[in-house]
Order: structure tokens, then C-alpha cells, then sequence
């Protein structure tokens, strides 16, 4: 399989940034009430950004979407679009990037990352499934960091015209409709068989053939009316503020694991593996958090998946900081074992630097060992002899990346796949690290634990599970 790309650009594209006020202004009018308090900010009760400003904004066709704790961007209609496929969908889809931007015409007001051109992409965790990879250069884009807040407008073929206002662009919006009662069913593996095929990992683990392997599997849903994206990105902004909500070519979720975030010269990875169900008893859940930094089973699991970020990380790195011991990250649905790797490129932040793209940091990382397992090349074959479906996008890098190739790209995980032909059908992906003392019946609990968030997502009303 190869990726089909345009021999060139059509026209060049003409980007501009600038200063956006009244955002929260904005935000705050849609919904009729004032800013949030952040739920993982312990104790201190700041006043932080609304989770919803920017999800607010986004019409309900095609929207695109990277937001974390009400910061990110946002972005909707397409300049450009780019598929690729196979085991060079990445270098492509760069190579795709780059042609785009040399014929570019950008005026950036603003200058912080996400400002300028920006790409949207989501790609496929296989090099061999035929969803590939897709990179998307939208019309408009609105971001937000740090209290300031931007717009920008890319045209393909345009002259550079005085910025649109921000109400212009988006006018009046029509609050997302609920997708009704939604009906689930069995994806490629039923839960019952998907127990044998953990046991049968574990029995491959014994015999020596892998250290861990990663087993996933997926449930369909179908929904009362066609799904309207920004029904269940809202309600993940919302509820999983330090998760990053992403949407982008009908893959959406909010993932937890950041792959690499590459900025001036820096690069973070948040490598997570090792899982424990919350309880909804706040005073059970420390205690649970205290058995979870302490099972040998999943500081082993962490252990390779930490390593595999380090080890990819090396050769691009002039220094790398691995924490020693991981940290316990509390989500509403699970708690997780979490390492923040960062390092320094090589060359720094000097600005005659040649770093790689976010998007070359990707794929060099892609797929770690927190979603694929340890050695790599055996883990992914058999990943691919026993897990029984294709992953598709779920497992894969999403995200985003500008015009000097800074980004962010997380691993799509607590996602799902819209149907391109059916808009009421959803696939759910869940997925568990796989080790020697794995028992299926928990590995089954957990991927329930795993579908949780978009599941609530999904839901026309109600309290969320916890
Ligand atoms: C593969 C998934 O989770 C990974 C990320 C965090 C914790 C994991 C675990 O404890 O098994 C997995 O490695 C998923 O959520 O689908």
C-alpha cells in the first residue's frame, strides 16, 4: 500500500494570524454562566479557562479539535487534505507538509506555537490497515495558551485580506443535539472469546516469545440520531480536562498519553502503563493508588513502556530526563502509572537548529510499548496473529503539527472511529499492557474501565460512570 498524495500544491496558501479577544466572552454568552473551577487543580480553586470556549465554537461538520484544561486549538473546514498509507504514511504525510509550506505566504501576529500554519492528522496504529493516515490543513483555526487566545485563516489561492472577526466566522451555531438512546453490540472479538486471547498472550509471554504484548478490542455502537461530534468532545473537554480531546477525520477520544510534544527544541513524552479501577470512594481510591505505585505487575508493565519512549528518544536527544519511579495520575475512570519524559534535541533551542518535525519524533516513537509491547517487531506480530481485528486509527499518533514542524501528538486511546458511511455507528476501542502474571478476567474489567469515558461520552443523559 502506498500513500496517494497530489503531485503539487493547487495553489499556495496564504495563512494569517491574529489577536483574539473575547473568547471566554463568547464562550461564557453560549452557555450563560462564568468560568470553571479545574477539578485536578487539588485544593487551589483557580479560576481556569472554561474546558468548553473552545469546543463551543466548532460547527458540526468535520470538526478538528486538540484541547487540554480549555487550551488547544480548535479548527474546522479544509484548505488541504492529505491520505496516506502504508509504512511510510508518516515521512509522506511530512513530506506532504513541507511542499505546502514552501509555497507559503504567512503573516503570524501572534507567534507562540499552534499560531501560523497548522496541520490536523490522525494515522493508523499498523503499517498494513487501510485506514492509513490523514493529514488535514483547515480554513479556520482558533487557539488558545496561557490566557492569550488567536485566529487564523488559511485560503488556498487567496491575497492576504484584513482578518475576518471571529463572530463572522462562526455566527450562529446551533448547540449540539444528543444522539439518543444508543445500543451496543459486539465489535471483531466478543468479551468472553477475548479472555482466551489475553490467556493465549500470556501463554506466548511464558514461552519466552515476548516480554509484553498490548491486546486490544473494540465494541459498536449504534445511536437513535446521527452523531454530532461536539456532543461527546464537549463532554470529554469537560470531564477529562487533563486528557487531551482530539477529533480530527472522525476519530475522536480523550487520551491521557501524550507520544511527544516538541517545542523549541524540547521534547515531552507522558508515558503511561499500569491501571487500576477507581471506585468512586474517594478514600478507597488512595488506597488503591498506593497498591497500584507498588504491583511488581505493573511497574513492569510501565517499566518497558517507559524505556521504549527513552530508547526511541536517544538518537534524536542531547540529554533525556526519566523519572526513576512514576507517579500515580488520577482520572474519573481509572488510575494510571505515569512517567513524563522530556529531553533536550540536538542543537537545543539555538535557532540554527535542524530538528526533526513533532511529526518525525512520532513516528520514530510510534508504536511504544504502552500500546504495542516489548521487543516491538514480536510484539506487533503477535498483536497481529491473535488480537482479531484491525485497530485502525485507535493506537495511533493524533494531533497536530505547525509550520515549523513544533507539534503535539498523542496516542489516539479512550477513542472510538465514526462510520464514514453510517453516521450512527461508533466503534469503541479499550486496550491493556499484557505481562507474564496478566489474569484475562482482569484485563476484561479493565478494558470496561478503558471504554468508560466514551461511553459517558455517548450518553444523551445521566450521571457518568464511574
Ligand atoms: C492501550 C490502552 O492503554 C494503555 C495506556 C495506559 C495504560 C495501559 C495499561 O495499563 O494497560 C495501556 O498500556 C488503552 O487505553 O486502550
Amino acid at each position: 500500500m502506498t500513500s496517494s498524495l497530489p503531485d503539487a500544491v493547487p495553489h499556495p496558501l496564504v495563512v494569517r494570524t491574529v489577536p483574539l479577544d473575547g473568547l471566554e466572552e463568547l464562550g461564557r454568552a453560549r452557555r450563560g454562566g462564568g468560568l470553571a473551577d479545574d477539578p485536578d487543580d487539588h485544593g487551589s480553586r483557580a479560576a481556569t479557562p472554561d474546558p468548553r470556549d473552545l469546543i463551543d465554537l466548532l460547527p458540526a461538520d468535520a470538526p478538528l479539535a486538540w484541547v487540554r484544561r480549555g487550551d488547544g486549538l480548535v479548527a474546522w473546514g479544509e484548505a488541504l487534505r492529505f491520505e496516506v498509507a502504508g509504512a511510510t504514511r508518516f515521512a509522506d504525510a511530512e513530506a506532504a507538509w513541507r511542499d505546502v509550506l514552501a509555497q507559503a505566504i504567512v503573516r503570524d501576529e501572534v507567534g507562540v506555537p499552534g499560531t501560523g500554519p497548522v496541520a490536523f492528522g490522525s494515522f493508523a496504529f499498523d503499517d498494513g490497515s487501510p485506514a492509513g493516515g490523514v493529514v488535514v490543513v483547515p480554513r479556520v483555526v482558533v487557539g488558545r495558551r496561557g490566557g492569550h487566545a488567536w485566529l487564523t485563516t488559511i485560503e488556498s489561492g487567496g491575497r492576504l485580506r484584513p482578518a475576518p472577526s471571529l463572530d463572522e466566522l462562526v455566527g450562529d451555531l446551533e448547540p449540539a443535539p444528543s444522539p439518543g438512546a444508543v445500543e451496543y453490540g459486539d465489535g471483531a472479538v466478543p468479551a468472553e472469546p477475548w479472555k482466551d486471547v489475553v490467556a493465549r498472550a500470556v501463554a506466548a509471554i511464558r514461552a519466552g516469545e515476548v516480554d509484553k504484548t498490548v491486546l486490544a478490542r473494540d465494541v459498536c455502537a449504534r445511536t437513535e440520531h446521527p452523531i454530532d461530534v461536539r456532543w461527546p468532545l464537549g463532554r470529554l473537554a469537560e470531564r477529562y480536562p487533563s486528557c487531551w480531546t482530539f477529533s480530527v477525520d472522525g476519530m475522536i477520544g480523550a487520551t491521557p498519553e501524550l507520544l511527544v510534544r516538541s517545542e523549541k527544541g524540547l521534547v515531552t513524552s507522558r508515558v503511561l502503563a499500569g491501571t487500576i479501577r477507581r471506585t468512586g470512594d474517594d478514600a478507597a481510591d488512595l488506597g488503591r493508588a498506593a497498591i497500584l505505585a507498588h504491583s511488581s505487575k505493573d511497574l513492569e508493565e510501565h517499566e518497558y513502556a517507559v524505556a521504549s519512549v527513552g530508547h526511541a528518544l536517544e538518537p534524536f536527544c542531547s540529554s533525556i530526563n526519566v523519572p526513576d519511579v512514576p507517579f500515580v495520575l488520577h482520572l474519573p475512570n481509572v488510575l494510571h502509572l505515569a512517567s513524563d519524559v522530556t529531553g533536550v534535541l540536538v542543537g537545543g533551542a539555538e535557532a540554527s537548529a535542524e530538528h526533526p518535525t513533532s511529526l518525525a519524533l512520532a513516528a520514530a516513537l510510534h508504536p511504544t510499548a504502552a500500546v504495542c509491547g516489548t521487543p516491538t517487531s514480536a510484539a506487533r506480530e503477535l498483536i497481529a496473529r491473535i488480537e482479531g481485528m484491525d485497530r485502525a486509527r485507535y493506537a495511533g499518533p493524533v494531533g497536530w503539527f505547525g509550520g515549523d514542524g513544533d507539534g503535539e501528538w498523542g496516542i489516539a486511546l479512550r477513542s472510538a472511529a465514526l462510520d464514514p458511511e453510517d453516521p450512527r455507528r461508533i466503534r469503541l476501542f479499550a486496550g491493556c499492557g499484557i505481562v507474564a502474571a496478566s489474569d484475562p478476567a482482569a484485563e476484561l474489567a479493565e478494558s470496561e474501565a478503558k471504554l468508560v469515558p466514551m461511553r459517558d461520552a455517548l450518553a444523551s443523559t445521566g450521571t457518568p460512570t464511574a
